[in-house]
């Protein structure tokens, strides 16, 4: 589907990442030496994503449809465009200007915008799997444990001016909870007790991490990645593992496949989807019977990842 004579409507969020505007500019020129129309938007607000998705997808009969709905952000504003575009083919696409861009990783766009700029009109449409935490979308993930304790306690102004590290004072941070991490899983009717509980559409996870070799966006089923042992030394194990790329293969870290997943513990435990806080236990998810269209390259390879 090559981006020619096109419609395009670009929901920018304009905090994502500290400062993007220079990793926009380059990615909106090639959409404008293909398109015929882009409009950007800027959201104003947490959530403003979700609203003008929504508006650009159902917009009044006196006004021409848009081909393309582009989402110009982290993880967290994908997910709130996602969910504007629930119920809708409009193909998605992204242009990641966040910290993490782990969706971006993992339909193979990599980060790099001079990249993704040269190979915009070669894109091309792929349904994947969103899931429901309620009717609320997440487009790839949902974590209890130390990532969501993290991700509550992280400062927003702080993530804005230093980016990632943040995340590690945030750790910090959270490390004196960490015994209250004691939670019910219930994966498709077989429980688990564990302390960390990650359920993914995904392979990556905080980046170009590999939590779950096997997942892939475009299957209807969620992988569901426990990690057992709490404390601080079982935390850094487990960090160190996963920049190695061995986190899968631990053998206290247990993965399983299922569409439907309760979560639950005895504690006031936070969850984060997609990496952003969204409220506390207990919480129950499942694949979103809708697809969403996405445009990524037609085959793509861990270097893009990784870029
Ligand atoms: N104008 C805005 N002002 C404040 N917050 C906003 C605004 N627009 C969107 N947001 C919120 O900012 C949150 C974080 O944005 P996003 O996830 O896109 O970037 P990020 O956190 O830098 O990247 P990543 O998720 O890849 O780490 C989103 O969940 C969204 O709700």
């Amino acid at each position: 589907m090559a981006i020619h004579d096109q419609r395009i409507k670009v929901i920018h969020n304009p905090v994502a990442g500290g400062r993007n505007r220079k990793r926009l500019r380059i990615a909106l020129q090639a959409l404008r030496k293909h398109a015929s129309k882009v409009k950007v938007s800027p959201t104003k607000y947490a959530g403003h994503g979700i609203k003008r998705a929504d508006k650009a997808i159902n917009r009044k009969p006196d006004k021409i449809p848009y081909d393309i709905i582009c989402a110009a952000g982290g993880d967290g504003t994908i997910a709130e465009v996602a969910n504007g575009m629930r119920g809708s083919d409009c193909p998605l696409l992204v242009l990641p200007l966040g910290t993490a861009n782990v969706f971006a990783r993992e339909l193979g766009l990599g980060t790099s915008m001079r990249k993704i700029a040269a190979m915009v009109e070669t894109l091309h449409p792929k349904q994947v799997y969103p899931g429901l935490m309620g009717n609320k979308r997440f487009i790839m993930m949902v974590g209890v444990g130390i990532d969501s304790l993290s991700v509550a306690s992280l400062e927003t102004s702080l993530k804005r001016r230093i980016g990632g590290a943040a995340y590690v004072v945030a750790a910090l941070k959270a490390i004196k909870r960490m015994k209250e991490l004691e939670l019910t899983v219930n994966v498709d009717g077989a429980s688990y007790e564990t302390a960390n509980v990650i359920v993914t559409n995904g392979r990556f996870y905080g980046g170009p991490f590999t939590i779950s070799p096997n997942a892939a966006l475009e299957e209807p089923v969620f992988h569901v990645v426990m990690l057992h042992q709490k404390g601080l030394w079982a935390a850094l194990r487990y960090g160190l593992a996963l920049a190695m790329g061995r986190l899968p293969y631990l053998k206290d870290v247990t993965i399983t496949k299922g569409t439907h997943v309760r979560i639950e513990s005895k504690n006031a435990l936070p969850v984060q989807a997609d990496g952003d806080y969204v409220g506390m236990l207990p919480v129950e998810v499942r694949i979103d019977s809708f697809p969403l269209t996405v445009l990524a390259p037609r085959t793509h390879t861990s270097e893009a990842a990784e870029s």
